[in-house]
């Protein structure tokens, strides 16, 4: 690669509350979990990213983990720094520190976003030397990403169950024209699980558990044409103070989960109730993409089908939909540049 190629340079990220994803020369060059661990009186980093993310709850008092963000925004602007900061460098191919201040960048973020919390992203990616930044919301961006032409005077609709939010945006001529960011989505499957074992069966078990029982015998419904068999799942009994072992079901699972997914659906529907006909119309015919890590659990999208009478399509690759889009996005600026974010001058 020549030098002039490099002041080409474009890299697009995906800041999520669970994954972080960015795209360099239009290929996923960083996927990792959205975690650090530092040591607490020093300071240091000691691990980011997938490292840190295999410490998780098996740390020392002096190790602290820190998810630098919350609910879909940077709760921890410092963090958030380091993070990317050490991401931007293992981009590199070079043996040293190469990116100066030659390259554009996007970052999706969350459409509910307020001005506060995009200067705060606005800022983290200055401090990465990047030449311009753009910004683009999620849910047009996991369109895009998807495959759907955003631009044409049609009706789409988006439903992206990320890690800490769902987001749901109807989207015509490039733009969001109605639609809700809801604080339910993968991280509040995790606490349902983890709540319900502790309820039913006296058993407290850690995040990453929650986790693999969520991927393993995870459902949104109680009925699953070749369900996965029970599984094993240790923790701490809460009688005896023990590790002890128990058996789950996935019927088990949905039952656990079933008050948010019910929340996520009346969320849905609330704003299918508010957009224009003829924007309904389109839906009716289109039906709802869903994307987002989320959308893996088993049986969500009967689920969602069933509660809005809709077609539901589950898009491929659902972790990767919004950095796809965003790439796409900032490689061909000229045509997209009417659906991202219009920035306030700083
Ligand atoms: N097979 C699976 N079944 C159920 N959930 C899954 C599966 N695989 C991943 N997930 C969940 O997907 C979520 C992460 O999705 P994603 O990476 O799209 O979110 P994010 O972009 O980090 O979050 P946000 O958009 O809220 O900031 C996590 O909660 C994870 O547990």
């Amino acid at each position: 690669m020549g030098f002039f190629d490099f002041l080409n340079e474009k890299i697009a990220i995906d800041l999520g509350t669970s994954n972080t994803l960015i795209t360099h020369r239009g290929k996923i060059a960083i996927d990792n979990p959205s975690i650090i661990t530092i040591h607490q009186i020093t300071g240091k980093i000691l691990a980011v990213g997938k490292e840190a993310g295999m410490m998780r709850g098996k740390i020392n008092k002096n190790i602290k983990t820190i998810y630098p963000f919350k609910d879909g925004v940077i709760s921890n602007l410092d963090a958030t720094d380091k993070m990317l900061k050490t991401f931007i460098k293992r981009l590199s191919s070079f043996n040293v520190s190469v990116f100066t201040s030659s390259y554009n960048m996007i970052i999706s973020i969350p459409c509910g976003s307020t001005e506060v919390e995009m200067r705060a992203v606005q800022e983290s990616a200055k401090r990465l030397n990047a030449k311009k930044v753009f910004l683009i919301h999620e849910p047009i961006a996991a369109a895009i990403g998807g495959g759907i032409n955003v631009l044409e005077p049609k009706g789409n609709m988006i439903v992206d169950i990320g890690g800490g939010t769902t987001e749901i945006a109807v989207i015509s001529l490039g733009k969001i024209i109605s639609g809700q960011s809801v604080k339910i989505a993968g991280n509040t499957f995790n606490e349902d699980i983890i709540q319900y074992i502790r309820e039913y069966h006296n058993l407290h078990i850690g995040e990453s558990m929650a986790e693999k029982i969520k991927i393993q015998v995870g459902s949104a419904v109680n009925s699953l044409e070749s369900p996965p068999e029970k599984m094993k799942v240790e923790g701490r009994d809460l009688l005896t103070g023990k590790p002890n072992q128990i058996k789950i079901s996935y019927t088990e699972i949905e039952k656990s989960l079933d008050k948010s997914i019910t929340h996520i659906e009346n969320a849905l529907l609330e704003t299918l109730s508010e957009i224009p006909p003829e924007i309904s119309a389109d839906i009716y015919n289109t039906g709802i993409y869903l994307t987002g890590g989320g959308s893996l659990l088993r049986g969500l999208d009967r689920r969602l089908s069933q509660a809005t009478e809709l077609p539901v399509h589950l898009g491929e690759d659902p972790l990767e939909t919004v950095v796809k889009g965003s790439d796409i996005v900032l490689k061909n600026l000229d045509r997209y540049v009417n659906v991202l974010v219009t920035k306030k001058r700083y």
